[in-house]
């Protein structure tokens, strides 16, 4: 494994920091191996703006509750912002200008012509009905409506959010605007617009980046054992692809902890988040363990698909998978993938490995403007196509200059972002 010459100091994450400061600290990192300008480097380490706004809910009770929503925009040299809509207890505007970061770069690493965004409210989905959701995100929808549009902003599911969120969002837009207006949210069902496959297509991308790194270091996928955290839209679709592939999944997790059996597990007969929420540990197997336990596993790759910070410098030196791809953002902290890369473990960056969505998306977007819809081998074809090709120009990196596959990600997303600048003259 080749390893990356930096120099920075670390500090062991006492705390862990939160998106921003690690997305922060990795671009600086990644910006010694890189030729651009420092005050490219300088504005790239902060959002464009942050929209914070208050979303009142009337719940079934009578009672009111105000959320605070958040849409942060990072940069847009290349493009619309482009990113998710994540419901959960700890959004933060920290947590959304980070992941924002994160959103610029997967981008440009998959030459996309977006910018980054990210977004969220700060609420347990779990606890409200679905007409709650539905009036929430309408209400979301409405104080969002002068920073979003389909050539400014196109939100999209993440974390807490899904299909049907995405239909809400955009009829609560299109009503504003009086017109329907597809193009202003991607990840919707097929029928209003949503592209065949954008549901599967991060996990179908992990699972490519996940097969591609088995082979480039020498392995053979079907002798290739595999932990999944997480079994939502992204870890239940890397796994399923996977084992259809001719891996074997031998633990995946929900947020209640982990099922492992060393023979591999049937994981097409565990039903995923989206089909019904915490049924991981409802499944028979020999085993089950905590969720840091899935992360030490004795397996050949271990994905990281739930949420960030779950690697870090407290259980790095314990992992022992040969290979982690990361299918969550931000599951290493920065400490945690200094260890990993002293111990020669590869970790496969989020911004490459789990782009599938936000590059379906792009298709999305597409059949949206052109008033089209793309057939599911269609847009499988073609993701597959820009993942190699994405993995191509990191590797290509990875090789000529010895870096990490994360330092080799952020080498050619900021190449092409520097670039775009450089033309457009908004710098300096
Ligand atoms: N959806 C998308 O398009 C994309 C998502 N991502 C990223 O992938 C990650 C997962 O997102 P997504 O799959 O959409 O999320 P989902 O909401 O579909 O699923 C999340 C899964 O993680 C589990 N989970 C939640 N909290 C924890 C925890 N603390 N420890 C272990 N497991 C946990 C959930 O369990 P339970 O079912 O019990 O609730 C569920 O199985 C996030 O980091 C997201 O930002 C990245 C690219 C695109
Ligand atoms: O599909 C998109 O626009 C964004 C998906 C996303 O939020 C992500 O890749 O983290």
């Amino acid at each position: 494994m080749s390893s990356s010459s930096s120099q920075q100091e670390v500090e062991p994450d006492e705390e862990l920091d939160s998106a921003l400061v690690t997305a922060r600290r990795q671009l600086e990192r990644a910006a010694t191996h890189v030729d651009v300008d420092d005050g490219v480097i300088e504005r790239l380490k902060h959002p464009t703006r942050v929209e914070q706004v208050s979303v009142p809910l009337e719940r079934e009770d009578g009672s009111v509750e105000v959320f605070t929503g958040y849409r942060a925009q990072h940069d847009d040299v290349r493009g619309p912002y482009k990113g998710g809509l994540r419901y959960h207890p700890e959004v933060n505007a920290d947590e959304c200008i980070g992941l924002s970061m994160w959103m610029t770069w997967k981008c440009a690493v998959m030459d996309l012509p977006f910018g980054g965004g990210k977004g969220g409210i700060a609420v347990d989905p779990k606890s409200l009905s679905d007409e709650e959701t539905e009036r929430l995100t309408r209400r979301f929808a409405e104080e969002l409506r002068y920073v979003i549009g389909p050539t400014r902003d196109v939100p999209a599911p993440d974390m807490g959010t899904d299909a049907q969120t995405m239909a809400w969002f955009m009829d609560a837009y299109s009503m504003q605007q009086g017109e329907t207006i597809p193009g202003v949210v991607t990840g919707k069902p097929p029928v209003i617009g949503g592209s065949y496959g954008r549901e599967e297509a991060p996990g179908r991308s992990t699972a490519i980046a996940a097969r591609e790194a088995v082979d480039y270091y020498g392995h053979d996928l079907e002798d290739t054992t595999v932990a999944v955290q997480g079994f939502g839209s992204v870890g239940a679709n890397a796994a399923r692809l996977l084992e259809d592939w001719g891996a074997t999944v031998v633990a995946v997790s929900d947020v209640n902890g982990a099922i492992y059996d060393p023979n591999g597990l049937d994981v097409s007969s565990i039903p995923t988040h989206d089909e019904e929420p915490e049924a991981v540990l409802e499944q028979n197997a020999p085993e089950t363990l905590s969720n840091e336990e899935i992360l030490e596993l004795d397996v050949d790759v271990l994905i990281p698909a739930a949420v960030g910070n779950v690697i870090t410098a407290d259980n790095a030196e314990h992992v022992t998978a040969e290979i982690v791809v990361e299918g969550a953002n931000g599951p290493t902290t920065f400490a945690a993938d200094t260890i990993l890369e002293e111990r020669d473990v590869p970790v496969i960056p989020d911004i490459l490995a789990n782009a599938g969505g936000v590059t379906v998306s792009y298709f999305e977007w597409l059949q949206d403007i052109n008033r089209r819809q793309w057939s599911l081998e269609r847009v499988n074809e073609e993701l597959e196509e820009h993942m190699l090709d994405a993995w191509d120009d990191v590797r290509q990196e990875v090789d000529e200059k010895e870096l990490t596959w994360r330092d080799a990600a952020y080498v050619v997303a900021l190449s092409r972002i520097a670039e775009a600048k450089a033309t457009r003259g908004l710098w300096p």
